[in-house]
């Protein structure tokens, strides 16, 4: 194995029989469960397959590596196979040096020993000595900052004191390698962003992070490199922000060039431009201004209508709508296809990723003529460190940014 990489991962392969309840993600059972109802067939027969089929990588030391992808591309059963929970059939993992992980809400915990005890029981697992743990206790119990309950069996602690109290010492036990799936994000904003600074300094240490994360904005805030699986496979490693484009295109919907959809009596397309350019954008910069541009088609008169752009976040939560009718536009004379301008300026949506769709309504009625939920999808990406808005950070800063000043008074005065 070459020095300077920290994990050499070669033709890795992992299989697992489907089948049993419990064994697919919940997104699986949830499709599964719906396909049978819908189409009454009978339960799908046990078979094998490939949670990671020929993965072949390597990371090189000093490096913070995400671990991106959909549901079930095999990015936990990854994590597994290097921290050898599970064997693969085939392939081999080399890591070198001391690994740390944080894999599972309460995994390498003992249940009935208390939070000071499974310190010293993680460090003896890590290979370390007693006086070696004791001088690093205080800063452990400090970072996890979980109060009095350090004296607790952990069997009584909720999930998020047992990830942070499991961060903390994954962190501070200074492991070469630290593998970290997706459990941060049961901690509150502030914990994650500790977390997140904690993550970085280790890398500045030399140590090498593995992080899986659904969170494109704090994998691209966070990671230099990233390995994007897709099925099992390896799609992509290489820069970070390169490989999460690629696999951000791969789940849009449909494509940001705006794609005409509905009927043939009526239909919408929509883009995103930048103002006074006929190019679409799928890469939004912060505070910058966009034409949101929808246009409409009817084979029939239909005269007074709202259009509306709805905004929603990964999650499906709708962030934001643009309306036509408050803006003052409502008369639709569909003999041409006509097209609406939302003029956004300003762009106050935080850097990370976002689903729009639009409707339309006639006058007066409940239910939309045109309903599309999602459409496009598109990415806004934090500004260059010369704009004024860079530190606006949507892990720290929430979804928005209200647009608003500051002054200072004195009360009384
Ligand atoms: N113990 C198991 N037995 C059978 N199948 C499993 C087992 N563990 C995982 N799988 C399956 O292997 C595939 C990969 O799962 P894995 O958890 O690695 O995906 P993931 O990328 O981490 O997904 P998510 O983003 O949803 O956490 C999925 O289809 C999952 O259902």
């Amino acid at each position: 194995m070459q020095d300077h990489l920290a994990i050499e991962v070669r033709g890795l392969s992992k299989r697992y029989r489907r089948g049993a309840i419990g064994m697919s993600s919940l997104r699986e059972e949830v499709e599964l469960f719906l396909a049978r109802r819908r189409d009454q067939r009978p339960r799908r027969a046990s078979r094998e397959f490939y949670a990671l089929k020929d993965v072949t990588f390597s990371v090189p030391a000093g490096s913070v590596c995400g671990i991106i992808g959909r549901n079930g591309s095999g990015k936990t059963t990854l994590l597994k196979v290097l921290t050898s929970i599970t064997e693969p059939e085939e392939g081999e993992a080399t890591l070198r040096g001391r690994v740390g992980s944080l894999l599972e809400v309460g995994a390498g915990f003992h249940p009935e020993l208390d939070g000071i005890e499974n310190i010293y029981l993680n460090g003896a697992i890590l290979g370390m000595s007693k006086s070696e743990i004791t001088s690093k206790l205080d800063r452990i119990i400090q970072f996890a900052d979980i109060g009095d309950v350090m004296e607790t069996p952990v069997k009584r602690y909720s999930s998020g004191m047992y990830v942070r109290l499991a961060f903390a010492i994954a962190a501070h036990l200074e492991p070469d390698i630290l593998l970290v799936d997706e459990v941060l994000a049961v901690g509150d904003a502030d914990f994650q962003r500790k977390s997140l600074a904690k993550m970085k300094d280790a890398a500045g240490e030399g140590r090498t992070v593995l992080f899986v994360s659904h969170n494109m904005a704090m994998v691209r805030q966070l990671c230099d490199i990233a390995v994007y699986l897709e099925a099992g496979h390896l799609k992509q490693i290489g820069a970070s922000s390169s490989v999460i484009d690629a696999y951000l295109l791969g789940s849009t919907p449909r494509s940001t060039q705006g794609e005409r959809t509905g009927t043939d009596e009526l239909w919408g397309e929509l883009r995103i431009l930048e103002p006074s350019s006929e190019t679409a954008c799928d890469h939004l910069k912060f505070g910058g201004d966009y034409d949101f541009v929808l246009r409409l088609g009817a084979s029939q008169p239909f005269r007074r209508g709202v259009a509306e752009i709805s905004i929603f976040d990964q999650e499906g939560a709708r962030i934001s709508s643009l309306e036509s009718l408050a803006e003052g536009v409502d008369q639709f004379d569909f003999t041409q296809p006509v097209e609406i301008v939302f003029n956004v300026r300003s762009l106050g949506l935080l850097p990370g990723t976002y689903i729009a769709g639009f409707s339309l309504f006639a006058w007066g009625e409940e239910e939309p003529r045109l309903s599309v939920e999602a459409c496009l999808s598109f990415e806004v990406v934090a500004a260059t460190v010369n704009d004024a808005y860079w530190p606006y950070l949507r892990e720290y800063h929430g979804i928005v940014r209200l647009s608003h000043s500051a002054n200072l008074r004195v009360p009384g005065s």
